[in-house]
């Protein structure tokens, strides 16, 4: 069922929170092209991106620290193409999967999506399987969405402060890490 904007065939937007993380090439600039490209994308307009999180790498431990944080976005997709975009993005940020959970250029993982429950295993679990319980992705959410319900699990800032916050660090407050441009190398210096 999808809703439709009043006095419009267009369709109502809808909020979802997407998770962004990396921890190969140059995790800060691809992750400041990530938010970047998705406001460029048709249908997806960000509305919110929190802070730039540093975090010990969660499951697979022998692998570099992550950069993480996390967006919000209204968008007018389905859940299955906002899904696709965020996959393409991946590829073009030169994401190769050598081995589950293992490093990336470049990770974005649709968390929540207008509170609705998708199970479409294994291309789409939504709200994301592991969202809940990790700190990497609650505290980014918690600064934008404290108030939002994730389905089965609660609010946001309740989780984010029954998680485990040792292995997450404030590494660049918002708005400066995403929009300072990296300038460009200075020759000889
Ligand atoms: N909520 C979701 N967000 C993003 N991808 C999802 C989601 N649910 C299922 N998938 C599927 O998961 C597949 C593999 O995702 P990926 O390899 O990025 O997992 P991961 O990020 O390494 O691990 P995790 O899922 O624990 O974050 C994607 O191709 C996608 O089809
Ligand atoms: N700190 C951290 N650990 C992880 C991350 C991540 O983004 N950050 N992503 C994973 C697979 O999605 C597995 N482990």
């Amino acid at each position: 069922m999808s809703r439709v904007r009043p006095g419009s065939d267009e369709p109502a937007p809808v909020r979802a929170y997407l998770g962004l993380g990396a921890n190969l090439g140059r995790p800060r600039e691809q992750l400041r092209w990530a938010v970047a490209a998705l406001a460029q994308e048709p249908g997806i307009t960000v509305t919110g991106v929190a802070s730039l999180y540093g975090s010990r790498p969660v499951g697979v431990t022998d692998q570099p620290d992550f950069l993480n944080t996390v967006v919000a976005v209204d968008t007018t997709l389905p859940p299955g193409q906002l899904l696709d975009r965020m996959l393409e993005l991946e590829r073009r940020a030169g994401r190769v999967r050598l081995r589950r959970w293992g490093p990336r250029t470049l990770d974005i993982d649709l968390l929540w999506y207008g509170g609705r429950v998708i199970h479409d295993p294994p291309r789409l679990i939504v709200p994301h399987p592991r969202a809940a319980e990790r700190a990497f992705v609650l505290i980014p959410w918690a600064e934008l969405a404290p108030g939002t319900v994730v389905p089965g699990h609660g609010r946001v800032a309740d989780l984010c402060a029954a998680a485990d916050p040792s292995g997450v660090w404030l590494e660049e407050p918002a708005p400066a890490w995403w929009q300072r441009q990296e300038s460009p190398p200075t020759s000889g210096e």
